[in-house]
């Protein structure tokens, strides 16, 4: 399929998101992101869950997946393995990915795939009317809740930390360039990469609003000593046990930036092509032929046969 250029970046008109919410920032960060990193379209997948953020590959002019709750990374997973060539990203709210979907969003991070991640951190399950999602904190009332939050909340810093994702970060959505930034570092980092933003919802959250922000984030980057990456195996203890206790700062100042990089791990993707010879990233299953010209099955009965027969006696001798 042919380029359709960056120019096709653009926010269509429509978008029902509530005026002032945070989600429009992190659209914005994509389109500028994918614009600078001069992304092809046609090679671009955004894949979404449900809920107020998994609708922002309606409004980005790539190609895009808005699946079911919770199962963004499962069909983002397919598709990557399917054509490894593809950029894939996944946008998902805080309940999606760490609520539902949260076994799913560590099966991410343990194989290391080369996909990217952005939460949508509003701390309140947007679409339904307010509940509070597993990053609201215990003791904390949005206006939704009858009476304070029982559970106490997930980290998602340490827990993709703890998963094994090889870039983790965490970014503001109002600040669109500064997330930008960091999307595209996220985007060109190789293997599972995930960003935790930080996202007011104007309706729902009464708490966690841009004024309560406003005050308290600094840029992890602004402290010349602070060093994300693993530059050698033997740092890498080290760096995620610095990085977790850094993502557990959260009081008057809040760490926004890059937690913890990996470049040395490999990805799943590459796992698999050593281990199966029929498994290639250079010509992946979904650019394989499944027929010839005059339309007929490449895998006709009698070769599909052979093959099952194969399968059979292999698992038999499982
Ligand atoms: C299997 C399933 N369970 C529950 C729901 C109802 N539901 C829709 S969106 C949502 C939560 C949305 O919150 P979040 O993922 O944080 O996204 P936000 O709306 O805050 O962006 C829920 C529980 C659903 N659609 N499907
Ligand atoms: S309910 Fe909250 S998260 Fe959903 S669109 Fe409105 S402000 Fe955004
Ligand atoms: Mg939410």
């Amino acid at each position: 399929m042919a380029s359709r250029g960056v120019a096709s970046y653009r926010t269509e008109v429509w978008s029902d998101w509530c005026p002032g919410c945070g989600d429009f920032g992190i659209l914005a960060a994509m389109q500028k992101a994918f614009a600078e990193l001069n992304l092809d379209p046609a090679q671009t997948v955004v894949v979404s869950g449900i809920g107020c953020s998994s609708k922002t590959p309606h409004f980005i002019n790539v190609n895009g997946v808005h699946t079911i709750h919770g199962r963004g990374i499962a069909f983002a997973t397919g598709i990557k393995l399917a054509n490894p060539q593809l950029k894939v990203i996944v946008n998902g709210g805080d309940g999606d990915l760490l609520g539902i979907g949260v076994a799913h969003f560590v099966a991410l991070g343990r194989r290391n795939l080369d996909v990217t991640v952005l939460i949508h951190n509003n701390k309140v399950y947007g679409l339904t009317k307010g509940q509070a999602s597993p990053t609201l904190r215990r003791g904390e009332k949005v206006k939704s809740l009858p009476v304070p939050n029982l559970q106490d909340a997930v980290n998602p810093i340490a827990l993709a930390i703890a998963s094994g994702y090889t870039f983790v970060a965490r970014a503001y959505s109002l600040w669109v360039d500064h997330l930008k930034e960091i999307l595209k570092a996220a985007i060109n980092h190789k293997g599972s990469a995930v960003i935790d933003v930080l996202q007011p919802c104007v309706t729902y959250n009464d708490i966690y609003t841009a004024e309560f922000y406003k005050d308290r984030l600094y840029k992890l980057e602004d402290d010349p000593s602070w060093d994300p990456i693993v530059r050698d195996p033997s740092e890498d203890e080290e760096k995620k046990a610095a990085a977790i206790k850094k993502a557990e700062e959260w009081g008057t100042r809040i760490p926004v930036g890059v937690f913890y990089v990996n470049p040395l791990k490999d990805t799943y993707e590459e796992r698999l092509a050593q281990r199966n010879p029929s498994y290639s990233i250079d010509n992946p299953p979904a650019l394989q032929p499944i027929s010839r010209e005059d339309g007929s099955p490449i895998v006709g009965p009698d070769e599909f046969r052979k093959i099952f027969k194969r399968f059979i006696v292999n698992v038999k001798k499982l």
